[in-house]
């Protein structure tokens, strides 16, 4: 039995994605009555649940599963995870981001919280909509306990979910949360129709910063160039499916955009930009992404700022 903690988009592929499979799965949302009865989840275009996945209100359901992966966003993680008694003892991170209090990814949050438990984070180039519909995908399963981590590779693998593995749970961590925040950026430069040349010299400098604030944080540079970094910052920047590189887009071309998305970039962008700065750390993409998202410059100053920075070496 596995457990899934969020039934939104990612949290909801992962346990259709699952089901199929025939794992039995437990789905917990705190307002999961339209799903429980239509059995179909409109985030994910109308994908029905398959019979083996149990849609539950009821967080006592997680405790007596081999794992629990938690997709919710990167924001409420530490107030969930306050706020709940879960007693599941393997729990798995699938979300991006880096929290604003304590500027640490969602991995070490678990573990700080729940010391005893074995945590790990699943991680990489995947839209939910592709995992419900069962089309091909490979992710980072990271974990510190190498053991426990080809165990959870074992449980959670699929013919067409691939989960590759590391150690490296920090390198993971910023990967994901880090490929947002230049996803913003370069939807921005799309949005502002600045062209195809400046995005892939953004996502190149971007990548660039990923690697300085990971190595500088103990991280791997080998992580970063695999899929829970290069990869998923590619699939980012590169499609208007991401929600943040569309957020991106719609500050780059002055069009509204609607709140209630989920956009991990804009609160990351914000957290990395002070990690960097308590770090000593020059992360410009990011500083003038979070510079952005709280109207403190605007698009034309945003743009200025990176192109009259000194030239250097690359
Ligand atoms: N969507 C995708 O393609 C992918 C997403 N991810 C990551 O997964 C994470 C979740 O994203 P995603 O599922 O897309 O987001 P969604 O916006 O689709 O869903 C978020 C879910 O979290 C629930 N939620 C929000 N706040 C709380 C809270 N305080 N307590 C309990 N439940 C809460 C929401 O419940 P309610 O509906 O009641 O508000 C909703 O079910 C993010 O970190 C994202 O980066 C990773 C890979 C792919
Ligand atoms: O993380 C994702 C793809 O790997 C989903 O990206 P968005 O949150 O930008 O939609």
């Amino acid at each position: 039995m596995i457990g899934v903690v969020g039934a939104g988009a990612f949290g909801t592929a992962l346990a259709v994605a699952l089901g199929r499979e025939g794992y039995k799965v437990r789905l917990w949302g705190r307002d999961v009555g339209p799903l429980a009865a239509s059995r179909m989840s409109d985030r994910l275009g109308g994908v029905r649940l398959p019979d083996s996945v149990t849609v539950t209100a009821e967080l006592s359901a997680m405790d007596q599963t081999e794992a629990v992966l938690l997709a919710l966003p990167m924001q409420a993680v530490a107030g969930f995870l306050r706020g709940s008694d879960m007693q599941a003892q393997t729990l798995v991170a699938c979300c991006k981001g880096v929290d604003l209090q304590t500027l640490t990814g969602p991995a070490t949050l678990m573990s700080q919280a729940r010391p005893k438990a074995t945590v790990a984070l699943l991680t990489g180039p995947s839209f939910a909509a592709d995992i419900a519909r069962g089309l091909p995908t490979a992710l980072t399963l990271a974990c510190a306990d190498d053991a426990a981590g080809q165990r959870l590779q074992r449980l959670l693998s699929t013919p067409v979910l691939r989960l590759y593995r590391t150690v490296d749970v920090t390198g993971a961590e910023l990967g994901g949360a880090l490929k947002n925040v230049i996803a913003i950026a370069a939807g921005t430069v799309i949005g502002a129709g600045l062209g195809e040349s400046a995005r892939a010299a953004l996502m190149t400098r971007g990548y660039a910063e990923m690697v300085r604030l990971a190595l500088a944080l103990g991280a791997r540079a080998e992580t970063l160039a695999g899929l829970s970094g290069f990869g998923d910052l590619v699939l980012t920047c590169g499609s208007a499916q991401s929600r943040n590189f569309s957020y991106g887009h719609a500050l780059g071309a002055g069009t509204p955009f609607n709140a209630s998305v989920t956009v991990e970039g804009v609160a990351t962008a914000r957290a990395v930009a002070r990690l960097g700065i308590e770090r000593g750390i020059d992360l410009p993409v990011t500083a003038m992404v979070a510079a952005l998202v709280d109207g403190r410059i605007d698009l034309s100053a945003a743009i200025q700022s990176l192109l009259t920075r000194p030239l250097k070496a690359e």
